[in-house]
């Protein structure tokens, strides 16, 4: 059995761990598809190459209430995923050829490595190895939910979406997270009739609940939006896909072309098997891990989506950097940086959040104070004719520290930057709102404004 210093297994986060510190360890990967993971290949990127066209598809329409008339004549959707494609696919490729041919202390294996002992991993080629260390880097897949007959009427996930050969006409969205809610706007600018399916009574409903309140208004006036809504079975009929649900209207049909399903992500501990190597997961998959993202093993350390609560990329590259760190000087341990993890959703509008919702620091029984600035109520606001979009803060009155920050508008996600530093610096919210020039008449005065209107001491 051949015997390396490390084995990292998955090339999304995991991949990067690797730089010329490395050089002298002998290191093997085990990939099962392609180089870069989820983020490069079918996640983050490709998505938000496609939000970035959908949100210039819209512009016509956007156009209109500023007395702007212009008209969208179509998209050219294989040029459009030959584009996004014809970028990323040379990227994962060169990755692997990098690794292959010009890492002389790395041995590459493609396969689906499956641990088979304690430190013993079969890498899917034929061959069993073990290691002093390993990295679990997997990540996660999407789920697939049991109703009868999905498997047979057939059905899209992001891994195979956004290679469709052709639009279809209509499209089913199941879920009502991220996923969903940012292909729903992609397929919808492009012309698509979506069909969105919430099995609760809101949509994105993890987010603070003015924010999920205010999406789910406006994904009723964009969407054929389905709420408390349960997925009996799935047919398909002559080319057409039906899902019978079952609501508060009762029984009812939907039909599309396509279906795309987006209910959630597992982590792959299953897969490789982590428990033959004695490696403890949590109920929903996850693996154990501690601060120092270290399982319960001696050498074994997982990161990103197989272990992680948050399933982001920031995340998994900050723990993989913990990792990279933690390999080298095991003697002075990392911890990750949990404490204030934020994120965005690419739909339209955007939102973007870190921190506690407004549920979530009721339940938790903190004294909090909220805030909150419509973009109505700002120049640039104006100048856009927003009348939708809001930033709402929860703070602790007397300490004047934020707690949570929610934005749900344009540029969701730029505008929330300087909240996640304040709350990872520690700077109260008078003094980030007055200690500093707020550009006039710019968006982020929404920031500045929710900041001013929060009754705290400081
Ligand atoms: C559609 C979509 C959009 C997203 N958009 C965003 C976004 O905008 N921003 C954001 O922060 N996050 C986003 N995410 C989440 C983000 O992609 C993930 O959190 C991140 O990629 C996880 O990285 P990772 O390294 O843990 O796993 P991955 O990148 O998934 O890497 C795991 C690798 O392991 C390989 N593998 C799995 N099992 C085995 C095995 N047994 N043997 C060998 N190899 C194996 C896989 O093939 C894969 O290459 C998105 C996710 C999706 C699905
Ligand atoms: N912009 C980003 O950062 C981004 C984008 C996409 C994905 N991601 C990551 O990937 C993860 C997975 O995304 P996702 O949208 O698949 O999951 P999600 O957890 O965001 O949403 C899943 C949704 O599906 C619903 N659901 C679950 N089972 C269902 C069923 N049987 N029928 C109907 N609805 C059902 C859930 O109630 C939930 O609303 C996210 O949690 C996120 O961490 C991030």
């Amino acid at each position: 059995m051949r015997h390396f210093d490390l084995v990292i297994i998955g090339t999304g986060s995991g991949n990067s761990i690797l730089d010329e510190r490395f050089d002298d360890w002998n290191v093997a990967i085990v990939e099962k598809g392609v180089f870069g993971g989820t983020c490069l290949n079918v996640g983050c990127i490709p998505t938000k190459m496609f939000v970035h066209t959908a949100n210039v598809a819209s512009t016509p329409a956007a156009g209109t209430k500023l007395g702007v008339d212009s008209e969208l004549h179509g998209v050219r959707w294989p040029e459009i995923r030959d584009r996004v494609f014809g970028r990323i696919d040379p990227i994962a490729a060169g990755g692997k050829r990098y690794r292959v041919e010009d890492c002389p202390n790395v041995t590459v294996f493609t396969g689906e490595a499956k641990f088979v002992g304690p430190k013993q991993l079969d890498t899917g080629t034929g061959e069993v190895i073990t290691a002093d260390r390993f990295v679990l880097a997997a990540g996660s897949r999407p789920v697939v939910p049991e109703i009868p007959g999905i498997v047979e009427t057939g059905f899209h996930t992001n891994d195979t979406v956004m290679r469709l050969d052709e639009l279809p006409r209509r499209m089913i969205v199941l879920g009502s997270g991220f996923v969903a809610t940012e292909f729903a706007h992609v397929f919808s600018s492009f012309g698509v009739d979506v069909t969105l399916i919430a099995r609760s009574g809101a949509v994105l409903r993890a987010e603070d609940e003015e924010v999920s309140a205010r999406f789910t208004e406006l994904a009723a006036q964009r969407w054929d939006l389905r709420l408390n809504r349960e997925t009996v079975r799935a047919e398909r009929v002559d080319g057409v896909v039906r899902l019978h649900l079952n609501g508060p209207n009762g029984a009812e049909v939907v039909e599309a072309e396509e279906l795309l399903v987006a209910v959630g992500r597992t982590p792959n501990s299953d897969t490789l098997d982590v428990a033959a190597t004695g490696v403890a997961t949590h109920l929903d998959g996850r693996v154990v891990v501690d601060e120092f993202q270290r399982t319960g093993v001696d050498g074994i350390w997982a990161l990103g989506d197989i272990s992680s609560p948050f399933q982001l990329k920031h995340v998994a590259n900050h723990e993989s950097r913990v990792v990279q760190h933690n390999l080298l000087q095991p003697e002075k341990l990392l911890a990750s940086d949990h404490r204030f993890v934020p994120h965005a959703v690419f739909s339209s509008p955007t939102i973007a959040a870190v921190g506690l919702t407004e549920q979530e620091a009721r339940a938790s029984g903190v004294n909090y104070v909220t805030a909150v600035q419509e973009y109505a109520g700002i120049a640039y606001g104006w100048a856009m004719e927003d009348t939708t979009g809001f930033c709402k803060l929860i703070a602790d009155p007397e300490t004047g520290r934020l707690l949570g920050a929610h934005i749900i508008g344009p540029e969701a996600g730029t505008l929330i930057q300087p909240l996640i530093q304040a709350m990872h610096f520690g700077q109260t919210a008078r003094t980030i709102a007055t200690g500093q020039y707020w550009i006039h008449p710019t968006m982020p005065e929404l920031v500045e404004n929710a900041l001013l209107k929060l009754p705290v001491k400081h």
